[in-house]
């Protein structure tokens, strides 16, 4: 999928500069391309919980830097505008129609984002129009939809995958945008990883072009950690739990048996440290070294690892929305490992495969999750009802904050492993690193 910004969308950034190279990053307003909206006031503010919070609603000014390790004479940087309830909003509760729709893979928490959209909505809005869409993108077209209220969700939370069902590919943006138009939806919740972004900021833009007052807002979802800007996805503390009770079952049967290997594979398209088998400095030679030393391993490989040492069958074919089918690394280093120690060195080893993917990616979301996808639903509600559109809620620097769908789509995150974060990893898993100093490019320390 192509995911560098056109300078189209570059032009239609909202850039407001200040003092000491402030830069703020800001979401787009109804109000930016439909004129003389009413506003009314927020009913937070006579909420019996609310009313008598002091400062509940956000400063209009309020920003949050996207670094905070900054020098005494450095720029300010970049920042984006503080989530969170405004005194003035856009929509009357009774005119508000609500729609949630999650696409893309599974992630935990998704039905906690559903869930805390649809409580938000009611009870912090009394907004009553609330409507699922069935089964991601193609939904708003080719499937039912199903009325969401309080009492349907209140469980759901429990659940691991999305009640509301998902897809892959199917984005049609204008029939999507048709839909929102003929059902009368003003407000549009979007949830998902990098593609369903890219496919919102679509609809975003055609609702802008059609001139209608119609509130977009993402929640992004990865178990990829492909979204740039945010902190972590909503999930992602209940995966690593997830992985870990894999990893120590492969450790637990490694300890167990002579010269064993428990190898675990992860989820993660994109591996960004390249490794080689054979020779010196290869995985095959650090393997002999280790079993030598302690007599077992553990090994932990992402899905999309060495993809380019796998046979090229697969290399070209995608999935219905644009990404690359993987081929089972796993599966492939278990034999080449069987294969290496059998064949060439005559040494008998033990090799436990486990693959805990699909099992890491369904399970409900924890609690610290939950905590964290009802703040990015709220975030997003607060926004949608304050006129905010084109925006991702998202975490940054710990703090809740609204990105431009522009900036969310514009790069995929990537693990940096020339850091002091990736560094820390090889010392403290004892791992082999298999970058020199020579690939890397000298670049600026922060
Ligand atoms: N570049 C794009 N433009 C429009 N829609 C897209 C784009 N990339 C993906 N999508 C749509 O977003 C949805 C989810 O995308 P996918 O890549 O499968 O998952 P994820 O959002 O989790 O990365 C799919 O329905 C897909 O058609
Ligand atoms: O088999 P599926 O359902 O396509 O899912 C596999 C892919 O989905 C993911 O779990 C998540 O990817 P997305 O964020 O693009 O949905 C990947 O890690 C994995 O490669
Ligand atoms: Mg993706």
């Amino acid at each position: 999928m192509a995911s560098s910004a056109s300078s189209d969308e570059i032009s239609k950034r909202k850039i407001v500069n200040g003092p000491g190279d402030y830069v703020l990053e800001d979401v787009p307003h109804l109000s930016d391309y439909i004129p003389d909206l009413p506003t009314y006031p927020n009913p937070l503010q006579d909420h019996p919980a609310y009313s008598v919070v002091k400062q509940y609603f956000v400063h209009v000014d309020d920003s949050v830097p996207q670094k905070v390790v900054v020098h005494k004479d450095g720029p300010r940087g970049i920042h984006f505008r503080r989530a969170g309830a405004r005194q003035k909003v856009y929509f009357q509760p009774d005119d508000v129609h609500a729609c949630i729709v999650t696409c893309g893979g599974l992630c935990p928490g998704l039905n906690t984002v559903v869930r805390e959209i649809v409580c938000g909505l009611y009870h912090m809005y009394g907004v009553k129009k609330v409507l699922g869409i069935d089964g991601g993108y193609m939904g708003f077209y080719a499937k039912n939809t199903v009325c969401l209220d309080p009492k349907v969700v209140n469980v759901i939370h429990k659940r691991g995958g999305t009640i509301l069902g998902t897809s892959r590919g199917g984005h049609d943006t204008s029939k999507i945008v048709d839909s929102i138009q003929d059902r009368g939806i003003n407000q549009v919740y979007i949830i998902g990883g990098d593609g369903t972004q890219r496919g919102a900021a679509l609809i975003f833009e055609e609702i802008r072009r059609r001139g209608l007052k119609v509130s977009v807002a993402g929640i992004p979802k990865t178990i990829d950690n492909d979204i740039p800007v945010i902190d972590k996805s909503f999930g992602f503390d209940t995966a690593v739990e997830e992985a870990q009770r894999a990893i120590n079952a492969a450790h637990v049967e490694a300890e167990s048996f002579e010269n064993c290997i428990g190898l675990v594979k992860v989820m993660g398209r994109y591996s960004e440290s390249p490794f080689y088998l054979e020779g010196p400095g290869g995985l095959f030679e650090y393997i002999e070294k280790r079993l030598k030393e302690d007599g077992h391993m553990v090994v932990v490989i992402a899905e999309g690892a060495g993809q380019e040492l796998l046979s090229e069958s697969m290399q070209s074919m995608t999935d219905a929305s644009g990404n690359k089918l993987l081929q089972d690394v796993g599966l492939w280093l278990s034999q080449r490992i069987k294969d290496y120690f059998s064949k060439e060195r005559k040494m008998p080893i033990n090799l436990k495969y486990i693959d805990p993917t699909y099992m890491i990616r369904a399970i409900p979301s924890n609690a610290s999750d939950n905590v964290y996808c009802t703040l990015l639903a709220q975030s997003a509600v607060h926004g949608a009802m304050a006129g905010y559109t084109g925006f991702t809620s998202g975490l940054v620097n710990g703090r809740h904050t609204y990105i431009p769908f522009n900036r969310i789509i514009e790069k995929q995150n990537k693990v940096v492993i020339t850091d002091r974060m990736w560094a820390r990893l090889l010392s403290s898993t004892n791992q082999p690193s298999f970058l020199s100093a020579k690939d890397v490019e000298p670049s600026t320390p922060l």
